[in-house]
C-alpha cells in the first residue's frame, strides 16, 4: 500500500495545492467540533446557569463555526480537484511515454484497446482515488476521528471505551473484507477491459462486420463480454451489501449504548447536561466518521488494484537502446549471422543471415509472401532485436545507438497511419518545413494536384487514420512525409502497391531521383517497382537464395525466374 501511494505521489507537481487542502482539512475538521462544543456552553451556561447575556455571542460564534466548514469544504475540493487532475495528466503523459519506449515486441501483444482501458479507467482511477479519497477524505476522516476520540474522552470515559472498540471493529472488518474487495474491484477492471476491448474492435471492423455480414455474430460478441461484465458487477454489488449488513447494526448498536452510558452520567450527576448533548454528539459524528474511513478503506484496496494494474505496465523493461550518437553520413550496414523469431517458442523466420547492403544504392528484397522481407524492414528499424548475431551500421550494433537513429532510417508502411489531423500536419509533424520544400515533395510524389483540388488545400482535415483518402492517395502521403525527412536509410514496405502501374511508375521515377546517392531499400512483389534496383535480394524462408540485378538474376536464379515467369502470366 505504502509503496503505491509513494508511487503515485512521484508523478504529482504542483505540491502547493495539496498545502492549501490540507490547511482547509484541518479547518474543515476543527470548525465543526467548536461548533458543537458551544452548544454544551449554550445549554448548561445559558439555559441552566441562567446567563442569558451570552445568548447572543454564542449565536453568532455558533453561525460563524457553522458556516466555516462548508466554505473550507469549497476550497479542500478545489484545491483536491486540481492535484487529481494533474496527477491524472502526468500518469498518462508517463504511460503513454511507456507505450512509446516498449520494445515493439511486448507492444504487439498488448491490445490497442486494453492499452486504451488503462489509460481510460486505470489510470484515471489511481489518481482519482489517490487524491480524491485517500489524500484528501481518508486524511479528513482520520483527522476528525481523532479530534472526536480526544473530546469525547475528556466528556466520558465509558463513551470513549465504546468508541475504540468500535474502531477495534472496524479495523477487523477491513481486515476480513479488504482482500476480497481488492480482488473484486480487480475483476471488474478486467471485465471492463474486455468490454472495451470488444467495443473497440467491433467499430474499428466495422467495413469487415458489414461486409461479412457478421453484424448479428458481433453483437452477440459484446453481449456476451458485457453479460460477463454485469455478473461481475453484481457479485461486487451483493458482497458490499454484505459488508453493509454486517456493518450498520453496530453502527445504531454504538449510539445507543453511548445515550445509555451518558444517560446514566447525568442521572447520577458525573456529567452535565450540556455534556450529554455535546458527548452524544461527538459519538454521533464519530460513528458516521467511522464508516465513512471503513469506505476508505476499502478505497484503498480498490486504490491498489488500479495501481497494480497501471504498473503491470509501467513496470515492464524499456527497450534497450544505446547512447552512441549518428554522427556520420550511414557509410555501411551489414547483417551478421542474424536469426530472428517471432517468440521463445516460436521457429525463426530469418536464418543466419549474414549480407552488407550496398549503400547508396537502390535495393530490392523479393520473395514468396512469408519469406522475411518485411522482418528484416523491422529488424532494420529497430522494432525487434535480433535473437542471434547483430546488424551494424558504421561498425556499429544498430542498439547501441541513441535515439536520434531514427534521424538516419526512416520506414513507409503499405497501410500508412495518419492522425485525425490536417495534411500539412501530417507531413511535417512537429518539424518545420517551408510551403515550398512542401509542394515540391508533394509534386514529386503526385499527391499536390490531388490536394490543390480540396477546398482547403493543405489545410484539409483528413478524418481518422485518413479516411477521407484513397489508398492510393494516402500511400503517396505517406511516401511524402518520408521524403520531407528525407534520411539516409529509406525502407519502402509496399509503400506503392496501391497505386496503379503508371503512377506507380511515375512516383518510383522521381523517388530515384531524389534519393540519388541514398539508400532506399524497397520491398515488392510487383517486379515491375523493383527491375531497376541496383542489386536484388531474392529471400525464401528468411536466407537469401540469390542476389544481382533483375537482368542477372533472370539467367542465374531460378526462384527470381519463377516469379517473373507468374507476374507475366497474371
Ligand atoms: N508480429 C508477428 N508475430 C508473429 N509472427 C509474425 C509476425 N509478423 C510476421 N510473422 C511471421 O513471420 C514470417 C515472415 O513474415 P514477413 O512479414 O517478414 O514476411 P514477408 O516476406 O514480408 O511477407 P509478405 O510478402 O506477405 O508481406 C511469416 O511466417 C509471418 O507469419
Amino acid at each position: 500500500m505504502k509503496n503505491n501511494i509513494f508511487y503515485v505521489f512521484r508523478y504529482m507537481k504542483q505540491m502547493y495545492w495539496l498545502l492549501l487542502g490540507y490547511a482547509a482539512i484541518i479547518l474543515e475538521c476543527v470548525t465543526p467540533i467548536i461548533a458543537t462544543l458551544l452548544q454544551k456552553d449554550m445549554i448548561d451556561r445559558v439555559f441552566y446557569q441562567k446567563q442569558y447575556e451570552a445568548f447572543l455571542k454564542i449565536i453568532m460564534l455558533y453561525a460563524i463555526f457553522f458556516f466555516a466548514p462548508r466554505l473550507m469544504f469549497t476550497v479542500r475540493k478545489v484545491a483536491f480537484f486540481h492535484l487529481s487532475y494533474e496527477l491524472q495528466m502526468s500518469l498518462t503523459e508517463a504511460f503513454l511515454e511507456k507505450i512509446y519506449n516498449m520494445p515493439t515486441a511486448d507492444f504487439v501483444k498488448e491490445h490497442v484497446g486494453e492499452l486504451l482501458n488503462h489509460i481510460r479507467t486505470n489510470v484515471a482511477d489511481a489518481a482519482d482515488l489517490a487524491v480524491n479519497q485517500i489524500l484528501s477524505e481518508a486524511v479528513k476522516n482520520v483527522l476528525t476521528v481523532a479530534l472526536l476520540i480526544y473530546f469525547i474522552g475528556k466528556i466520558n470515559v465509558f463513551m470513549l471505551f465504546i468508541v475504540v472498540f468500535v474502531t477495534f471493529f472496524y479495523y477487523g472488518l477491513l481486515h476480513i473484507f479488504g482482500k476480497k474487495t481488492k480482488d473484486f474491484s480487480q475483476n471488474v477492471r478486467e471485465q471492463k477491459g474486455k468490454v472495451s476491448i470488444t467495443i473497440e474492435e467491433s467499430v474499428s471492423s466495422i467495413r469487415e462486420v458489414v461486409a461479412y455480414h457478421r453484424e448479428a455474430w458481433q453483437l452477440e460478441r459484446y453481449h456476451k463480454t458485457f453479460g460477463e461484465y454485469f455478473a461481475t458487477i453484481l457479485k461486487q454489488g451483493f458482497f458490499q451489501c454484505k459488508v453493509m449488513f454486517v456493518s450498520a447494526p453496530f453502527l445504531y448498536g454504538t449510539k445507543l449504548i453511548s445515550i445509555l452510558c451518558g444517560g446514566i452520567g447525568v442521572i447520577h450527576n458525573t456529567i452535565s447536561l450540556g455534556e450529554f448533548v455535546v458527548g452524544f454528539t461527538f459519538v454521533d459524528q464519530l460513528v458516521t466518521e467511522l464508516g465513512l474511513l471503513f469506505d476508505q478503506g476499502l478505497n484503498f484496496k480498490k486504490f491498489e488494484a488500479a495501481v497494480e494494474t497501471v504498473q503491470s505496465v509501467m513496470n515492464k523493461e524499456d527497450a534497450s537502446y544505446g547512447k552512441e550518437e549518428v554522427k556520420e553520413r550511414v557509410q555501411s550496414i551489414c547483417f551478421h549471422g542474424v536469426t530472428f523469431a517471432y517468440g521463445r517458442d516460436k521457429d525463426p523466420v530469418i536464418k543466419d543471415l549474414s549480407l552488407e547492403l550496398p549503400v547508396g544504392k537502390k535495393i530490392a528484397l523479393v520473395g514468396l509472401s512469408g519469406s522475411g522481407k518485411s522482418t528484416i524492414a523491422q529488424l532494420l528499424t529497430r522494432m525487434y532485436e535480433p535473437d542471434q548475431g547483430e546488424i551494424t551500421m558504421n561498425g556499429i550494433p544498430l542498439s547501441r545507438y541513441g535515439e536520434q537513429y531514427t534521424e538516419k532510417v526512416s520506414i513507409v508502411f503499405q497501410q500508412p497511419y495518419f492522425i485525425p489531423s490536417t495534411i500539412r500536419e501530417n507531413l511535417t509533424f512537429d518539424k518545420m518545413f517551408s510551403n515550398e520544400e512542401i509542394e515540391k515533395i508533394c509534386s514529386k510524389m503526385l499527391c499536390h494536384e490531388f490536394i490543390k483540388q480540396f477546398p482547403e488545400q493543405y489545410e484539409t482535415y483528413i478524418g481518422e487514420r485518413g479516411a477521407m483518402l484513397s489508398g492510393g492517395q494516402k500511400q503517396r502521403l505517406a511516401l511524402s512525409r518520408a521524403m520531407l525527412r528525407n534520411t539516409d536509410v529509406l525502407i519502402l514496405d509496399e509503400a506503392t502497391s496501391a497505386l496503379d502501374t503508371e503512377t506507380e511508375y511515375q512516383v518510383q521515377k522521381n523517388l530515384d531521383q531524389l534519393r540519388k546517392g541514398k539508400t532506399t531499400i524497397i520491398i515488392a512483389h510487383r517486379l515491375s517497382t523493383i527491375q531497376n534496383a541496383d542489386i536484388i535480394y531474392v529471400l525464401d524462408k528468411g536466407q537469401v537464395l540469390d542476389s544481382g540485378s533483375h537482368n542477372e538474376l533472370l539467367t542465374t536464379c531460378k526462384a527470381y525466374q519463377e516469379l517473373y515467369m507468374l507476374q507475366q502470366l497474371a
